[in-house]
């Protein structure tokens, strides 16, 4: 095969890091976790496209308290491979988030630059308060200090693709978090 073949293994071939059930527990516990947190408040949940849509669709239905939901979209070009990490919003919230209490939510937390811009830009918004909820959390390739406030789970630097997290675009759709394998990856 050619060298620039895309090749999408099959994900079932893949091993599971998380399955479905223990990132439904997990959610699960997040929700009751915000749901405590905000008691009697209300809450705007941002969820950054594409990657968070699927673990933010599953959080929404967790929390307990008055919630909205919008996206925001970033482009980040080479970011995985470059340090100067340039990230530029591409959609931005449809709503007025000042003075509201405001979950960004990510699928995984990774060298941290996507997060740390978003961050950056919902304060100028003045947000009565800021939190972040990931999914995933890698702290290994932080390459700006950042942390979430709300991490399902915590994994060794590997890629992995499913609920929500791609490769190539491929397996949002994969229900369980598989590890992409690194021959495949590297290639
Ligand atoms: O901590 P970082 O190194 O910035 O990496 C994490 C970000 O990278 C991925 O998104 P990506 O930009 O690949 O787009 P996607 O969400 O559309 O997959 C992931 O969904 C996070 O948003
Ligand atoms: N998988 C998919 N997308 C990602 C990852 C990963 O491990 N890290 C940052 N973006
Ligand atoms: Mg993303």
């Amino acid at each position: 095969m050619s060298s620039s073949t895309p090749v999408f293994p099959p994900a079932a071939e893949m091993e599971i890091l998380f399955s479905k059930q223990q990132i439904a527990d997990r959610t699960r516990e997040i929700g009751a976790q915000i749901s405590a947190d905000y008691k009697g408040q209300s809450i705007v949940l941002i969820g950054v496209l594409k990657g968070a849509a699927i673990f933010l669709a599953d959080l929404a239905r967790a929390i307990q308290v008055d919630n909205t939901f919008d996206f925001v979209a970033v482009s980040s070009y080479g970011r995985a491979r470059v340090s100067s990490g340039a990230v530029k919003l591409i959609k931005d919230i449809d709503n007025p988030i000042e003075g509201k209490h405001v979950i960004i939510v990510e699928d995984i937390l990774d060298t941290g630059l996507t997060l740390s811009y978003l961050r950056g830009l919902m304060l100028q918004h003045k947000p009565a308060s800021l939190k972040i909820a990931t999914c995933l959390d890698k702290p290994e390739r932080r390459l700006v200090p950042i942390e979430a406030d709300y991490i399902a789970f915590k994994i060794p630097n590997q890629f992995v693709i499913g609920y929500g997290m791609d490769y190539a675009e491929r397996y949002r759709g994969v229900e369980d978090i598989r590890i992409f394998p690194a021959e495949v990856a590297g290639h």
